[in-house]
């Protein structure tokens, strides 16, 4: 088969049978870090690198509406999202998220997160075993909830959280996890939906500049306020993948498994460890497999082209594997980003480029900070980890160690640790 016709066979099946490592696998062979490839029935190009990551955010280059398949908006993002608007309609949906960025903003949400944590941590002392997965998505629900407004019934708190998490864990899926993503999302958008609605007729009052407030008051770039199911999905959006940063909490305490020495560095307060430990989590481990867009005009990347409305796929799965970018990128090193400040467009988990003006992830600063927070209490606690399945698959997407990270005999210390947030 030449290389043209093979460029021009469709790799959607390859891609999810073998999800993290599909396009890796595939950017091996070219030194260039850019391949000619076809997916969904289109021609795409797939790029990695610093300067890939400034060419696939210039909005002349590469665009998003149209770009993020329907199973993925049923799924992760919802109909409508600020992911899939370009230009000044991004911009003003974009708005309604830069809050997000501020400190203080950041310090309320950790906060509250960590609060639900030491009110749930003790009953752990009392169980026979705790999967940490689990328990970590029902206390970002119970904290995200509190500080964005949302209210929530103790009892509805684990559903909830199921359905967050199910929204994420079946966006990448065929079948049964698939159907439970959507079933979640439709029931979520619904009652939400009806917060809003209840916010905006009065009858429930949302706390002063909360999320849901800001949300339910909110004017796009045409003047007029959001629809119901739209505020609902942009609700979702602040709350669902808060709860999603419980993929790397089970990662941290992966990591401290596997690697115990970071547990004494965790302990011992000091700040510049914990944010080097917290970066290598987002970078080690897989979470976003890559980024799409499509072609805004006809591009030239290195020497390969795509045509106007084909896709342009970032590897960030593969770029934060870079061994160029990384050296030794297999090895869990935190040190890494203490004999090398973190760059922009290097490291990008949550995407690249400027938050306030394209695209990349608006929750960078509070994930980081969240994950700060829980792996110090992490690194804190006592537990034993017992015989588990704790293989973390690739051709998973997204994955996660298969049993969930089991804990037994779980102690709390008496005391909150020093550097504690
Ligand atoms: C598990 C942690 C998280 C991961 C791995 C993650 C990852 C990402 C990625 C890869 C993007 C897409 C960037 C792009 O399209 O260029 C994104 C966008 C976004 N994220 Fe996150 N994120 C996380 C946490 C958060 C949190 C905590 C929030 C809010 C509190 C948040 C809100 C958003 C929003 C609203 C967007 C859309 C931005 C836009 O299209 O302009 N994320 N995130």
């Amino acid at each position: 088969m030449s290389t043209y016709s093979r460029s021009l066979t469709d790799r959607s099946l390859p891609l999810l049978a073998q999800g993290y490592a599909w396009l890796p696998h595939r950017m091996r062979r070219s030194p260039a870090h850019v391949v000619r490839t076809r997916l969904m029935g289109r021609p795409a190009l797939t790029v990695r690198g610093p300067d890939a990551v400034r060419f696939f955010y210039d909005e002349r280059n590469v665009r998003r509406h149209d770009a993020i398949p329907g199973p993925v908006l049923g799924t992760l993002f919802g109909h409508g999202a600020v992911h899939t608007l370009d230009g000044p309609v991004h911009r003003v949906r974009k708005e309604l998220f830069l809050p997000l960025l501020d400190p203080a903003s950041i310090a309320g949400l950790v906060e509250h997160v960590t609060d639900a944590w030491d009110d749930t941590v003790p009953a752990w002392e009392r169980r026979d075993r705790v999967v940490l997965f689990d328990e970590a998505g029902v206390v970002l629900t119970r904290g995200v909830c509190r500080w964005a407004g949302i209210p929530l019934d103790d009892a509805d708190a684990q559903p909830f959280a199921r359905d967050l998490i199910a929204m994420v864990d079946g966006f990448a899926a065929l079948g049964p996890r698939h159907w439970r993503a959507r079933r979640a999302r439709g029931r979520q958008e619904e009652r939400l939906g009806r917060l809003i609605e209840d916010v905006r007729a009065g009858t429930v009052t949302a706390p002063a500049d909360s999320v849901l407030d800001r949300v339910a008051r909110h004017r796009d770039a045409d003047g007029r306020r959001l629809d119901t199911r739209t505020a609902a999905v942009e609700l979702l959006n602040v709350v669902r993948p808060t709860v999603a940063v419980g993929w790397f909490v089970a990662f941290a305490a992966h990591a401290l498994h596997h690697r115990p020495e970071n547990r004494r560095l965790l302990r011992s307060g000091d700040m510049a460890h914990v944010a080097a430990f917290v970066h290598e989590v987002r970078r080690f481990y897989p979470f976003a497999p890559f980024l799409g867009g499509r072609a805004a005009r006809d591009l030239t990347w290195r020497g390969e082209h795509v045509e106007e409305g084909g896709l342009v796929l970032l590897d960030v799965f593969g770029q934060n594997h870079d061994d160029e970018l990384w050296g030794d990128p297999y090895a869990f090193r935190p040190r890494r980003f203490l004999e090398h400040p973190v760059e922009r467009d290097e490291l990008i988990p949550q995407g690249g480029g400027d938050p306030r003006t394209g695209h990349r992830c608006p929750g960078e600063g509070m994930t980081i900070g969240l994950l700060e927070a829980l792996s110090v209490r992490l690194a804190d606690l006592e537990y034993r980890v017992p015989e588990q399945d704790l293989r973390i698959p690739l051709s998973r997407v997204p994955t996660r160690p298969r049993s969930g990270f089991v804990v037994t005999g779980v102690r709390v210390p008496a005391r909150r640790p020093a550097g504690a947030r």
